[in-house]
């Protein structure tokens, strides 16, 4: 892949940032893949001003058409985006190539929602009181700006599920990818003006989180920051934000459940094909990936067995290669954070039973077991390739498990007992419980989000994000 040179998408032109470049660094090879422009102060104001004064008059139609154009493109350059995907972050072809699909996903469920009309009416005479009226509810775009700011872990699939939505719902959304994977956002961004987006409706501005992230957050244009990314920093938005819309998805440390009663045989396998996928696929890197897996203890060696098998047989590598189920985590100092925890948790008393080894930012896939819930690798979210297994007795201590953590975002079960099923539903403080399923389980379009330090119980998902990007007026007629 050729070195490119990036420049910002500000005001409808390629514009070199006025706070100088950046370069982004292949993490698998350390060579430089391309630079990105830093914007200064000056250019958000610039962007959001810009933005702010174009009110966009598309039909629901042209949306919908532009947004399947894009559909359309980004399945004719599926490998050209896959491979900028794996050069920037080190997910493997196979992860990147999934990817693709998501965000295909993303625009067509776009292009569908930039359709539908979900006004309501109501009839007001439903009481003794009523009278004679109707109350029509319509749902119009923000007055103000959006503010995006996405992180690494999908590097076109983050950007779609904010983008998509405010095109849908004829809004003006100002993006700042993450620095560590810029590359894809502005290649997706010149997709969409091709497909025939007003340039307008949107901007990317590349920079250091530093020097542009509080400006973009406080200036009077923006109506509504929504923002993916870590805790620390996401708390920071809520903090810093003041009187504006925000939709925080944070991070997650979602568990896989496996109850006794699946047996030992063909479903324990099925069991451990949801562990690992869930630990291994994008590298571990993603907020729903299984981060701990908690195994009643009467089948917990029988499974920790054949997850080891299952490890062993995950191949990893260069990430370019199509045989190698994974690449890389995001950088080395990510991956040896990873190691120390494994580390740490081993001097404690966990049982390293295969992976562990690290090269740059390669961690091969890993398991441990006897795990104890106060270890940081399971306390704290491990953005990484490991399942490290934890035992239970009973469904109760499961749930207690599961409930001690600050984070709510999602979870997996594995029983046949629908009263166990049904209690985990009920009982686990999260934003989703997927029965044999893995945590990440979704669709593009259905409501999606945690609660606690995962975020505030606002959902994305292409639906829930036109909500949340929108406002509910009503008007009431006399008849
Ligand atoms: N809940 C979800 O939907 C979801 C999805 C994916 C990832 N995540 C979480 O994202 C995290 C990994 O991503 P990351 O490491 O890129 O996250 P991060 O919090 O380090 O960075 C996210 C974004 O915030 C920006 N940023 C940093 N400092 C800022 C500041 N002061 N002001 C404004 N913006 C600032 C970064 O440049 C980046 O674009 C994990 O915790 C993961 O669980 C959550």
């Amino acid at each position: 892949m050729s070195y490119r040179e990036e420049l910002l998408r500000l005001r409808g032109e390629r514009v070199a940032g006025e706070s100088g470049r950046f370069e982004v660094i292949n993490p698998f090879d350390g060579e430089a893949v391309g630079s990105a422009a830093k914007a200064s102060r000056a250019q958000v104001e610039q962007a959001l001003l810009y933005a702010k004064q174009f009110r966009s008059t598309l039909s629901r139609f042209e949306r919908s058409e532009i947004l399947r154009r894009a559909a359309a493109l980004l399945a004719a350059r599926a490998d050209e985006g896959a491979r900028l995907i794996t050069a920037e972050s080190g997910l493997s072809l196979q992860d990147s190539r999934y990817e693709i699909g998501r965000v295909s996903d993303v625009l067509v469920f776009g292009a569908n929602e930039a359709l539908r009309d979900d006004g309501q009416v109501f009839a007001c005479d439903l009481t003794a009181h009523g009278r004679q009226r109707k109350v029509v509810s319509m749902r119009e775009p923000l007055l103000g700006v959006i503010v995006a700011i996405t992180p690494f872990n999908h590097p076109i699939n983050q950007v779609a599920h904010k983008v998509v939505p405010s095109i849908a719902s004829n809004n003006r959304l100002v993006l700042k990818p993450s620095e560590k994977v810029p590359l894809s956002a502005l290649w997706f961004a010149d997709l969409l003006y091709e497909a025939g987006l007003p340039p307008a409706m949107f901007q990317v501005l590349t920079g250091d989180p530093a020097e542009i992230g509080e400006a973009l957050i406080t200036h009077p244009a923006v109506e509504l920051v929504t923002f993916t990314g870590g805790v620390e920093i996401g708390k920071r938005i809520a903090r810093v934000a003041g009187y504006r819309r925000t939709v925080l998805e944070l991070g997650g440390n979602d568990p896989l459940i496996v109850c006794s009663d699946i047996g030992e045989g063909a479903e324990l396998d099925r069991a451990v094909q949801l562990a690992a996928q869930g630990s291994y696929r994008n590298s571990g890197q993603r907020c729903t990936a299984v981060k701990r897996i908690l195994v009643q203890s009467s089948i917990a060696e029988r499974f920790t067995e054949r997850l080891v098998a299952a490890t062993e047989a995950w191949t990893f590598g260069d990430p370019l290669d199509e045989r190698n189920a994974m690449g890389t985590v995001i950088d080395e100092v990510a991956a040896r954070l990873l190691e120390r925890r494994v580390n740490d948790a081993q001097a404690a008393g966990a049982r390293l039973r295969c992976g562990g080894q690290r090269d740059g930012a390669m961690l091969a896939p890993t398991v441990l077991d006897r795990v104890r819930p106060e270890m940081e690798v399971v306390l704290e979210e491990s953005f990484g390739p490991i399942s490290p297994v934890i035992t239970f007795e009973t469904v109760d201590e499961a749930i207690a498990l599961v409930n001690a953590s600050r984070f709510g975002l999602s979870s997996g079960v594995c029983t046949n007992r629908l009263d166990w099923a049904t209690r985990f539903a009920q009982q686990l403080q999260v934003g989703t419980v997927n029965v044999w399923e893995v945590p990440g389980y979704r669709t593009e379009l259905t409501p999606f989000g945690g609660i606690k330090d995962s975020g505030l119980g606002h959902k994305e998902g292409v639906q829930e994000a036109i909500k949340a990007y929108t406002q509910l007026k009503t008007f009431t007629l006399p008849w």
